[in-house]
């Protein structure tokens, strides 16, 4: 409607960017996981995706885990949370591993914003360990293990959605 002022994104929200290189995010996993090595071992890694693939990969390389299974939720349209969508859940096996309540199994997720995506999983899995590599406030008690927290005014761009691209210089007008 006329006049209305159009809804902002999260990201529009946000205000803050905190754009993550490839190599800085390899740092942050391999820190998680020196955290990660004093609580398991694990049975398996349960990443949820899309965003959590990257981390269980790494993750899961230098715990020795070869055992990964995913829950595979969608929310966001790009930066935009809508209702949660579980679109897969987690196997019969890794369910068996965990014991039927997780116990010895690893959640894996690249960060937690609102905690609606990580709630949802704990759910699923209540004694389960959950890690990620960021955190901002609000999602930050429902994970156990963590490396940067951000605050909740930040949008957190991962090198898999960003590209190199020209920035014009300061002088002219630049952020
Ligand atoms: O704590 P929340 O507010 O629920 O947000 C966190 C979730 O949002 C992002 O996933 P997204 O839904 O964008 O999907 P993707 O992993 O496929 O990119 C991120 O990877 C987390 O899974
Ligand atoms: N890329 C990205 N996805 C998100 N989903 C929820 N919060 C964020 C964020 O800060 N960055
Ligand atoms: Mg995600």
């Amino acid at each position: 409607m006329a006049g209305e002022a159009p809804e902002l994104s999260a990201q529009e929200r946000a205000g803050r960017a905190f754009p993550v290189s490839w190599d800085q995010f390899h740092r942050d996993c391999r820190a998680l996981t020196w955290r990660l090595n004093e609580v398991g071992p694990f049975h398996a890694v349960i990443a949820i995706t899309r965003g959590g693939l990257v981390p269980a990969a790494i993750v899961a390389r230098e715990l020795g885990v070869r055992v990964i299974d995913t829950v595979c939720i969608a929310s966001y349209d790009h930066d935009k949370q809508g209702e949660l969508q579980v679109l897969k859940g987690i196997s019969e096996q890794a369910m068996k591993l965990g014991g039927g309540t997780g116990k010895g199994l690893l959640i894996v997720d690249d960060l937690v914003d609102t905690g609606k995506t990580g709630r949802l999983v704990r759910e699923m899995l209540p004694d389960a360990h959950f890690a990620t590599v960021y955190a901002k406030p609000k999602g930050r008690p429902l994970v156990d293990t963590f490396i940067t927290e951000v605050s909740q005014d930040t949008w957190i761009f991962f090198p898999w959605d960003t590209a190199l691209s020209y920035h014009p210089p300061l002088r002219d007008g630049a952020a």
